[in-house]
């Protein structure tokens, strides 16, 4: 069984993130999770803070000489900004006047770190975290409900795709569909893993053109306004065996573990497998993925429409899924809202924001989707090294009888 938890808040000292479960043997570098968190920094639209923070990564336990041992794999991303946010984050009681001293370190409203955060954002965790946990204000409940934990997700992520690349061949990769009316063409080219570096430097992570003009041009709109984003991101995952996940039971289904996996991120509203909302609207005949021989007697799928997955199993077609987040909730025109410390109408409290995290949020939800891939994975093929699990998932494919085989062995 692979599982996985994180720990820290947005300005806290560091986010930890733990690993059990996975096999030794995985070659993982601490450059290589370095880069995956770098890569969550990008996107035309993100705040401020993306720039002058940085993520410092850490192995803590579990890998050793750049391999993974078998044991529970710990790792620490360091806040580089955590000296600023000592005194208001730190984890032991704090005297009155060391704390009203962080208010008062200049000009800059921004910098008065612990002023009492009274105006909950619609749309955020505020108000209902303040009422579920007893708070009368917002900044205990926003430090954890941020998507800043995002990133001990990715950098767990990086290292479920070193295994699955490793293990099995299985290779991902993500890209942006939709922000806010800008979108990618409908049955536009998809990006292949090999295409990554492409990718990260395209301003938005899309993979066409006329898609990323579109989606260029809607942030800018919005930044105009002073107003925020959302949008679609679609992660691929190429060469997967068939049967990952059961249709026996509705929570061994893998759709079901990736939609979970997939809405458990911070902002994302809706999930689609495959053509998902399209296909409820076709008409069977044109909805699933008729079959055939190749002249090579493999089985083979006409089409791509159900993204990967029949009866809650991988088909070992191109695993397809997207999430759709919604808008920022910390809009600088800021909302109308409440303030829990006194009856007059408010307005939403506004620091600074991204206007748009789109990009960074496909970037999250390819590690979500490599985590719950590799727990299937260690699930169906078990192993406790690298070579194991490899030789398990040979043994596997080599025990399914020629006429039924949908790959060219
Ligand atoms: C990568 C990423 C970056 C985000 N950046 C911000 C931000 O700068 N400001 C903000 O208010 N919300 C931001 N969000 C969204 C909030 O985390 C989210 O709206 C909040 O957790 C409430 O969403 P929920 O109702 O889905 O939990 C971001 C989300 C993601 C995935
Ligand atoms: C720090 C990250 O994202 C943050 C996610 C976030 C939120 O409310 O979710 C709000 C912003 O933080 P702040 O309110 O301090 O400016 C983002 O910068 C990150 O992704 O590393």
């Amino acid at each position: 069984m692979l599982r996985w938890l994180t720990a820290g808040e947005s300005h806290g000292q560091a986010l930890v993130a733990t690993l059990e479960g996975l096999p030794a043997g995985v070659e993982v570098t601490t450059s290589d999770v370095a880069d995956a968190l770098a890569r969550r920094r990008l996107g035309y639209g993100r705040g401020a803070r993306m720039k002058f923070e940085r993520d410092e990564v850490t192995f803590l336990g579990g890998v050793r000489h750049g391999r993974t041992l078998g044991s529970p794999l710990a790792v620490m991303i360091g806040n580089t900004e955590w000296p600023k946010w000592e005194t208001v984050m730190g984890a032991d009681p704090v005297d009155d006047a060391a704390l009203a001293r962080s208010n008062d370190v200049g000009a800059e409203k921004e910098l008065a770190r612990n002023r009492p955060l009274t105006r909950p954002r619609p749309g955020h965790a505020d108000l209902v975290g303040m009422q579920k946990y007893g708070f009368d204000e917002a900044r205990p409940v926003l430090e954890r409900a941020s998507a800043r934990e995002t990133a001990a997700r990715v950098a767990l992520g990086e290292v479920a795709e070193r295994f699955l690349e490793q293990a099995y061949g299985i290779r991902l990769v993500a890209h942006t569909v939709a922000i806010g009316e800008g979108a990618a063409p409908a049955d536009g080219p998809l990006p292949t893993p090999d295409d990554v570096e492409e990718l990260d430097a395209n301003p938005v992570r899309a993979w066409t053109r006329e898609g990323t003009d579109a989606m260029v041009a809607e942030i800018e709109a919005a930044k105009k306004d002073g107003d925020t984003l959302g949008g679609v991101v679609e992660v691929l995952a190429y060469d997967l065996p068939p049967g990952l996940g059961s249709h026996v039971h509705w929570d061994r289904r893998l759709d079901s573990r990736l939609a979970g996996a997939l809405m458990g991120i911070q902002a994302i509203k809706g999930v689609e497998v495959g053509d998902g909302f399209t296909t409820a609207r076709r008409r069977g005949s044109a909805a699933h993925d008729e079959m055939e021989r190749a002249v090579d007697g493999t089985i083979r799928r006409r089409t791509g429409r159900a993204g990967g997955t029949e009866g809650g199993m991988s088909t070992g077609e191109v695993l397809r899924v997207r999430a759709g987040m919604k808008p920022i909730s910390t809009v600088p025109r800021a909302l109308d809202t409440i303030d829990v410390a006194g009856t007059d109408p408010a307005t939403a409290i506004h620091q600074r924001s991204d206007v748009c995290a789109v990009p960074a949020a496909g970037v999250v939800a390819q590690a979500m989707v490599a985590l719950v891939l590799a727990q299937a994975c260690v699930e169906k093929f078990g192993g406790d090294s690298v070579a194991e699990s490899a030789r398990n998932h040979r043994g596997y494919l080599a025990s399914i009888p020629q006429l039924m085989r949908s790959w060219d062995a």
